[in-house]
Parts: structure tokens; sequence; C-alpha cells
């Protein structure tokens, strides 16, 4: 039988890409969305003629649906709302928004004692493999500067990416956000530079340089698509799984 998801959000440059990719798989995809949504070729075809629904109905519908999974790309403060009415509901996330604050992630991971939960700040494949690549280098060349550069699309509201964190994690250095005036670096610091420009899917590079030589390490969505692919992944992964709070990593092991 095909799957049912709800994806929130629906309007957005994420959500239309859920949307569309969801009905080339077959599953049945309902569109939740406070505006009329940007793309009506993906709503209507993904919604099965209905409409997109408002949020605040968000808990009927699930109740209504019982969906096998909700996909968010949001805003935080959505977000949380949203997984709220997943608790509520029973009804499994996967949750690709970014930019959450301590705090919400603290509410996150105890939604996850309830329900099962998949966040991940990035959905594309390589990206596990360059978080790899990254802890190897960064054991290898312990003594090497490494500095961060992230670009991303006019639109994104959070800096640095979600990605960008998670990559930041991999080091113990002090986070030392773009360089200006008298500004030498200290031995223990990692240059973090974030650029917004035109529509770049995502960017990130690491660069390696110390004794005369220089390593990069560079991923780059060319499209949306490769986002959204993951996300129902993962959508389709966490819908078999029990309560708890679970990784990207570990749809692809
Ligand atoms: N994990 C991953 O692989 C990826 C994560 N992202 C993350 O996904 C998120 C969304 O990105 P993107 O699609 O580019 O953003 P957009 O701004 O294009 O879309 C976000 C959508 O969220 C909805 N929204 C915004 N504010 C609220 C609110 N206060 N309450 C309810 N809904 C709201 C709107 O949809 P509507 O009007 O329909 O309600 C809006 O269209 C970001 O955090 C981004 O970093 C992006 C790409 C990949
Ligand atoms: O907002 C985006 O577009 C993206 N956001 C994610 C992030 O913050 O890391 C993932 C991807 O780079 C695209």
């Amino acid at each position: 039988m095909s799957m049912t998801i709800v994806v929130t959000g629906a309007s957005g440059r994420m959500g239309s890409e859920v949307l569309d990719g969801a009905r080339e798989r077959g599953m049945d995809a309902i569109a939740v969305s406070r505006t009329e949504s940007t793309n009506a070729d993906s709503k209507r075809r993904a919604t099965s003629g209905t409409d997109a629904y408002h949020p605040d109905d968000l808990q009927s519908l699930l109740s209504e649906y019982r969906p096998d999974a909700l996909v968010d790309f949001t805003v935080p403060e959505a977000s949380i709302e949203f997984l709220d009415a997943c608790v509520e509901t029973g009804t499994p996330a996967v949750v690709g928004t970014t930019g959450f604050e301590a705090a919400e992630l603290e509410t996150i991971d105890r939604t996850s004692d309830r329900i099962p939960v998949l966040k991940a700040a990035n959905f594309a494949r390589g990206i596990q493999t360059l978080l790899a690549l990254v802890r190897e280098t960064a054991a290898s060349l312990p003594q090497y500067d490494v500095e961060l550069t992230e670009t991303h699309h006019n639109g994104k509201r959070d800096a640095p990416s979600g990605t960008a964190k998670s990559l930041l994690e991999i080091f113990d250095e002090e986070r030392v956000h773009g360089r200006e005036g008298i500004q030498p670096r200290n031995e223990d610091e990692i240059g973090v530079h974030v650029r917004r420009a035109g529509n770049v899917r995502g960017e990130h590079e690491l660069l390696f340089a110390g004794n005369d030589e220089v390593l990069t390490l560079t991923h780059r969505a060319e499209s949306r698509h490769v986002f959204a692919a993951g996300a129902l992944d993962a959508a389709e992964w966490v819908s078999k799984q029990k309560a708890g709070r679970y990784e990207f990593r570990e749809v692809l092991a």
C-alpha cells in the first residue's frame, strides 16, 4: 500500500520540492500551508484535488488521515508546534528545518520520547560522507588551520547553516565568525564564513592548511531534489520505527 505523508511549509522552496518528489514516488502527499501554494501545479497534483490545509487544522488533519509521517521544512517556531500535533496523534516526524535554539532542541529531544523523530540539517547523502571525511582529516592533520565557508541562496534566514553547525561540532576550536580590522588568527580557532547570494542551493567547504599545503573538502548541492529525496527516504524509514530520536545516517546504513 502506498504511503501517506503530510508536508508542512508546502509553499516553500523545500516543501514544494518534497510534494513533487512524493508524487513521483506514488505517495499520497497532503499539503499544509498558511498561504496559497506558490506552486499551484505541485499542490493540485500532490494533494489529489484538494487544496492545502491550514496549519491550524494540522492536529485534526493528522487524526483523520493517520499519515505514515509528517515532513517539515519550515521555521523553528512552527516546527515545534507541528511536533506537538505529531505527539498528540502519534505521527512519526521528519524535521529538515534548521536554526533551532538550544531550548527548542531540548523540546525535540523530549518529543522523541513519545514519537519517532528524525531531524537532519542536510538530507543530501554526500553530506554524510563529508562528515566522515572531515572527522578523518581533522584526526590525521591536527596541527592544520581549519576554515569553514558555506554559501546559500539569498533567501536563507539562519546563519551559519545547520549543516555548518553539524560540521563545526567535530572541532573543539573556538569559532570566529568572519574577521574584521586587526584580528590575527589564533592557533586554536576555526574561522567560519557565511555567504548569501543568488540561488545557490547549498555549498559547504572545509579548508585545512599547514605544512605548505592546502586540502579542501567541498560538498555542493546542485538542486533541492537531493534534499527532498533524502527526506522522503527518511520518511519511509522513520514510519517503521518506534519512538526515539534518529539520525539520517541510520537511514543510509
Ligand atoms: N535538512 C535539509 O536537507 C534542508 C533544510 N532546509 C531548511 O528548511 C527550512 C525551510 O527552507 P526553505 O524551504 O528554503 O524556506 P522557505 O522560506 O522557502 O519555506 C518555508 C515555509 O515555511 C512556512 N512557514 C514560514 N514561517 C512559518 C510560520 N511562522 N508558521 C508556519 N509556517 C511557516 C511557509 O510555508 P507556508 O506559507 O506554506 O505556510 C514557508 O513557505 C530552513 O530551515 C532550511 O534551512 C532547506 C533545505 C534542505
Ligand atoms: O536553507 C537551505 O537552503 C539549506 N539549508 C540546510 C542548512 O541550513 O544546512 C541544508 C542545505 O544546505 C540547504
